[in-house]
C-alpha cells in the first residue's frame, strides 16, 4: 500500500518499508495530537555529570546509568558534562562547519552535492529534503561512518545504509578547504567512542550487561551532519517565527544523537501538553536524544521524543548532530526484558540500515531518494548567498 502510494519499489523487508514510512508518520502524528498539561510536570532535560561513568568502580558507573534511565523515561533528552571530549575537538568542529558555508564556494559546494548520493551524503541545499513538507531553512553536509574515521579501525564488515560496501563520503577536496578533513576525523572518532561509551551506559540503564551493544556496534552506522540555520532573510534581521522552520518536527531513526551547537538556541522539544520547551545552550555540555531504535527496543519505556528547530535569534546557527545507531545489518526488536509477562510488542521488528534509508528517503521529493532529484535542485542552482 505504501509503496504503491509512493511510487518506489518495494524493498526486500516489507515490514521495514512500512514501518519507515506509514508507521513513523502515524508515531508522529500521535505525539503531535498529544496534550496532557499535567504531563509536564515532570518534564525537565537534567545535566548528566558522566564523570563518575568513567571510573572503575561499577557502582559509579550504574549511579550515572540510572539518571540516564530517568532521563529517557521522562523527557528523552538531556545533557551531558564531563564527557571526555576536548574543547578543541568541540570547537574545531564547529569552526569547520562555519568555513564550509562561509568559504567553500557554492561551485566546490555543488561537486559534494547530495543528488550524487544514493545515501544522502554530501552538500544539502536548503530546499533539498523536507521532513513534513515545510519550506525548512537548513543547510547541511552529511557524512557517514568510514573504518578510517574509527578510533578502533572498524572489523572490516561496515556496510552502507543499502547493504552496499563502497565508501559513499563526499568530502571538499584538501586543496579547496585546507584543514577541513583532519579536524572532523578528530572530532568524528571522539564522539564514536563516547557513543560507544554511552551505549554501555544505556545497557546499565536498562538491567542489562554492560557489554550487551558492543558487538552491535564494531561498525555501527553513525552519520555526522554539519547543519546551518541562517538568520532571518531580510535587509533588517528580525527573529525567526514558527513559520520559519530551520527543520521541521520530527524524532531521530537512530539509537541516540549527540548534539553540538553553537551558543545560539533553536533547538525546540515537544512537552507533552503540545507546548515546545526551548533547550537553553548549555556550554561545553552535548545533548543527548533517544531515538527511535532506542524506543523500538524497550517498547516505548524509553521516549524518542519529537523535536525541531527554529532559529529565533537573529544570528546564523550551526550544529553537528551525530546519529548513532548499531551496524547496519542488526535487526531492532523489542528485548525480552523490556516485556512484562502477557505483554506483546508495539514495534514490529526491523532491519537497521533499510529503516534508517527508508526514513531519509521520505524526506525527499514523492519519497523518491536523494539522486538527481532534478526538480527541487533547479530550485537552488542560483545561490550564491554564503
Ligand atoms: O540542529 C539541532 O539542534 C537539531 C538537529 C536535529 O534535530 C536533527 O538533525 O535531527
Ligand atoms: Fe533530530
Amino acid at each position: 500500500m505504501a509503496a504503491a502510494r509512493f511510487g518506489i519499489p518495494r524493498l526486500a523487508d516489507q515490514t521495514t518499508f512500512e514501518e519507515a514510512h506509514s508507521g513513523a508518520a502515524a508515531y508522529l502524528q500521535s505525539r503531535l495530537a498529544e496534550k496532557d498539561e499535567r504531563l509536564d510536570t515532570g518534564f525537565e532535560i537534567p545535566i548528566i555529570d558522566l564523570a563518575p561513568s568513567f571510573s572503575a568502580v561499577l557502582t559509579d558507573r550504574q549511579t550515572v546509568a540510572d539518571q540516564i534511565r530517568k532521563a529517557c523515561t521522562t523527557s528523552g533528552f538531556f545533557y551531558i558534562t564531563n564527557h571526555g571530549v576536548s574543547q578543541v575537538a568541540r570547537s574545531g568542529i564547529l569552526e569547520q562547519s562555519k568555513r564550509f558555508y562561509d568559504e567553500l564556494s557554492l561551485q566546490h559546494r555543488e561537486e559534494l552535492h547530495i543528488r550524487k548520493s544514493k545515501l544522502g551524503l554530501g552538500w544539502e541545499p536548503s530546499e533539498y529534503t523536507s521532513i513534513a513538507g515545510d519550506q525548512e531553512r537548513k543547510e547541511g553536509f552529511n557524512f557517514a561512518y568510514e573504518e578510517a574515521l574509527d578510533p578502533t579501525g572498524g572489523d572490516g564488515l561496515y556496510q552502507n545504509l543499502d547493504g552496499t560496501k563502497y565508501c559513499g563520503n563526499l568530502w571538499p577536496r584538501e586543496t579547496d578547504l585546507p584543514g577541513f578533513h583532519a579536524v572532523v576525523k578528530e572530532y568524528y572518532g571522539a564522539v564514536l567512542n563516547l557513543a560507544r561509551h554511552l551505549f554501555q551506559l544505556f545497557a546499565l540503564s536498562l538491567n542489562l550487561p554492560e557489554t550487551f551493544f558492543d558487538s552491535m556496534t564494531t561498525h555501527p552506522g553513525g552519520i555526522a551532519r554539519l547543519l546551518y540555520y541562517p538568520p532571518p532573510r531580510r535587509a533588517q534581521p528580525q527573529p525567526s517565527s514558527d513559520e520559519q522552520i530551520g527543520l521541521g518536527a520530527h524524532s531521530d531513526y537512530e539509537c541516540f544523537t549527540l548534539l553540538l551547537t553553537s551558543s545560539t538556541p533553536g533547538l525546540e522539544i515537544l512537552k507533552p501538553s503540545g507546548k515546545w520547551h526551548i533547550a537553553a545552550h548549555e556550554p561545553d555540555a552535548f545533548i543527548v536524544n533517544v531515538a527511535d531504535f532506542l524506543m523500538r527496543w524497550t517498547n516505548g519505556l524509553y521516549k524518542s521524543t519529537v523535536h525541531r528547530v527554529v532559529n529565533r535569534s537573529t544570528e546564523a546557527r550551526y550544529s553537528v548532530p551525530f546519529f548513532f545507531s548499531v551496524n547496519y545489518d542488526t535487526v531492532v526488536e523489542t528485548l525480552p526484558t523490556c516485556l512484562k509477562e502477557g505483554e506483546v510488542s508495539k514495534w514490529k521488528p526491523i532491519r537497521a540500515g533499510e529503516y534508517i534509508l527508508e526514513r531519509l528517503n521520505a524526506t525527499t521529493k514523492n519519497a523518491s531518494g536523494f539522486m538527481d532529484n532534478d526538480d527541487i535542485h533547479e530550485k537552488h542552482t542560483d545561490r550564491t548567498d554564503h
